[in-house]
């Protein structure tokens, strides 16, 4: 299934830097922006998280993804955000190790963190998050990119290649969060793992930066009449008038 609602492709991102990319900076109603990114291997369960993020919903069928983006607003810490969150096609490996297209990389380097996703079945796609942790940290190089490590598929445990556990030990060797979901049977396990990450990128990002306050300051507001001058001209305008019906 494919979510419609506030979607757009990968290839339709703005490139960092242009003056449409400017206007990705600020959510609905100037709201500061979380960006993440979800990658793994293909079959993991991406679409299925980000859908039951978005909409609670685990619908069990999804379409093969495009890389759709998606939006909605989350509370942190008692500010409200809008995040965005992108979807993005399984990875593939080869001989040589990853292969991210362009396409990928865009959106890896697009994101203010991101979200790395194995499931338990899948052997493979346990063996891929080193790789991919490893290239997320070059595309951002300089800055430690949030990430979250997500074991999917936790409902499964009778088909496991896995243990959860050794998912744990290399998202804490990473130096990542790790949480072990089952987007098919748990909500709440998917939104805390979301959750901690746009809370860390907040913390990034101190609200004294925030654009919104920025924009408050660039652009000063226009001062409001002085009361006491409009009391003024109020009676001088009275006055006036008294002295025109007088004089009649
Ligand atoms: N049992 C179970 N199945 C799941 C779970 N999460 C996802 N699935 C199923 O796994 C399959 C693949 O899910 P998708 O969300 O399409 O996986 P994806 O990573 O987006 O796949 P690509 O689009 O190919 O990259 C679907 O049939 C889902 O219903 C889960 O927690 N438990």
């Amino acid at each position: 299934m494919r979510l419609i609602q506030n979607m757009c492709t990968i290839a339709e991102y703005p490139t960092p830097g242009s003056a449409a990319a400017a206007d990705y900076c600020l959510g609905a109603a100037g709201r500061r922006l979380v960006k993440i990114a979800v990658v793994g291997a293909s079959g993991v369960g991406k679409t299925a998280l980000v859908v039951r993020f978005l909409t609670k919903r685990f619908i069990g069928d999804y379409e093969r993804n495009a890389g759709n983006l998606y939006t909605r607003q989350v509370q942190i810490e008692g500010e409200t955000l809008a995040i965005q969150v992108q979807d993005t096609p399984g990875i593939q490996v080869h001989e040589n190790g990853l292969s991210c297209n362009e396409q990928l990389n865009r959106c890896i380097r697009w994101a203010d963190a991101v979200v790395i996703v194995f499931s338990i079945t899948d052997r493979k796609s346990y063996e891929l998050i080193g790789q991919l942790h490893q290239h997320v940290q070059q595309v951002h190089l300089g800055t430690r990119l949030p990430v979250v490590v997500v074991a999917n598929k936790a409902d499964l445990l009778h088909i496991k290649q896995v243990d959860p556990q050794l998912g744990l030990q290399l998202a804490s060797m990473l130096g990542c969060s790790f949480y072990e979901v089952s987007v098919s049977e748990n909500y709440n396990d998917v939104y805390n793992a979301f959750h901690v990450l746009c809370k860390e990128v907040s913390h990034k990002q101190p609200p004294s930066s925030t654009p919104e306050k920025r924009r408050t300051s660039l652009i000063p507001r226009p001062k409001s009449p002085n009361m006491q001058d409009l009391k003024r001209r109020f009676k001088q305008a009275l006055s006036a008038k008294v002295r025109t019906v007088t004089s009649v």
